[in-house]
């Protein structure tokens, strides 16, 4: 999807790892961009599980492999 998102790709990488939901609300999304979520829910988050304690989880970039690569 990241090739495919309107917005880039480094925004979707800078929240990686954490929940973007209020990322993708600030944006502003459009309606038809909330109905794209669908095709890509992977699954729930089990509230339960949810540490109290706030982490810091910083972005995953290390792993990808994408376009840095060219620049
Ligand atoms: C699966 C999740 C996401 C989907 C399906 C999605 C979809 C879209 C779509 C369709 C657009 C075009 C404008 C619109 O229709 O609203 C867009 C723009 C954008 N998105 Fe996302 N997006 C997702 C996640 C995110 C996240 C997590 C962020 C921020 C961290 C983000 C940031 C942006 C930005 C900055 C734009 C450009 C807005 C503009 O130029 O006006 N998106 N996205």
């Amino acid at each position: 999807f990241m090739d495919e998102h309107p917005g880039g790709d480094e925004v979707l990488l800078a929240v990686t790892g954490k929940d973007a939901t209020n990322d993708f609300e600030d944006v502003g999304h459009s309606t038809s961009a909330k109905e794209m979520m669908s095709k890509y829910c992977i699954g729930d988050i089990d509230s339960s599980t949810i540490p109290t304690k706030r982490m810091y989880v910083p972005p995953q970039q290390a792993s990808y492999s994408g376009k840095e690569n060219f620049l």
